[in-house]
């Protein structure tokens, strides 16, 4: 049995009527499918109604995805969004839930972009809703008038890993240059996160869940666009996907699968 990684989706209107649909960037299902080797399954954002500890129970494995819409500021007590913000209150129902339930069971967790954001707010940190407004910050956000052409992907600044944490043992480095598609950061890091990542004005780029049965991971920028040629992007993924594979195994009372790559 390959590992079954949960990723969690947005509602997005869709089609001629804009009927809600569920929706996953497809860079999020391939990475599943070509470097976790796992298999990708869908977690919809289907609001109080989800059984989100019968999801957790289900999964090996969780990627919490980014987006451009942003965890409803209720969540942390911050200030109402002024309107024409991006909200998706039935996603927020199921991932902030969903997040506690995985850690508590030692799920392998992967939180990207407003995935860290959402694990940030699940374990009672609060977030800036535009850094880009803070005096001494920079603008982290993706350009739009390059919102479809490959520099909205391109490496936008460097960020320096903590010595001797666990992201720099997973990348092998101290620090990495990343891309930049967000406009909302850690405010106030939750109790039991620490800090794996900064960038140059000071902004948290990256952070652990301390003493997580399993691996814990969120980062602020965005591996899954370049995990065919950035190998610190692969190696993130190849770190998760050990993990989902020996919590696979451990839950079916198995020896981990090895990769076929291996
Ligand atoms: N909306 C939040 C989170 C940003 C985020 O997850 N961006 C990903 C967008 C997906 C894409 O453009 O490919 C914020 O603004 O901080």
């Amino acid at each position: 049995m390959k590992p079954l990684i949960g990723i969690s989706c947005c509602i997005k209107p869709f089609g001629p009527y804009q009927r809600p649909n569920h929706a996953v960037s497809d860079t999020y299902v391939r990475v599943v499918d070509l470097v976790v080797g796992g298999l990708p399954c869908l977690i919809p954002a289907m609001g109080e109604r989800a059984d989100v500890a019968g999801f957790a129970d289900a999964i090996d494995g969780l990627i919490l995805t980014g987006s451009p819409s942003n965890v409803r500021p209720s969540h942390y007590g911050g200030p109402p969004h002024p309107a024409g913000v991006p909200e998706d209150p039935a996603r927020d129902a199921v991932t902030l839930p969903l997040v506690r339930e995985a850690i508590a069971r030692g799920v392998p967790l992967l939180a990207i972009c407003r995935g860290m954001q959402e694990l940030n707010v699940a374990l009672g940190g609060t977030l800036d809703q535009r850094i880009q407004d803070l005096p001494g910050r920079i603008d982290h956000s993706t350009p739009t008038e390059q919102a479809f052409g490959p520099v909205r992907t391109a490496k936008a600044h460097a960020v320096r890993l903590a010595p001797g944490g666990a992201l720099a043992a997973i990348v092998g480095r101290e620090e990495l240059a990343v891309n930049s598609l967000h406009n909302q950061g850690v405010a106030r890091l939750a109790p039991g996160l620490v800090v794996e990542a900064t960038a140059p004005d000071g902004t948290i780029e990256a952070v652990r869940v301390a003493g997580a049965a399993g691996f814990a991971l969120g980062v602020q920028w965005h591996p899954e666009y370049d995990f065919e040629t950035d190998s610190a992007s692969r190696a993130i993924f190849l770190a998760f996907a050990e993990a989902a594979r020996r919590h696979a195994a451990a839950r079916r009372g198995e020896a981990p699968r090895r990769l076929a790559a291996e």
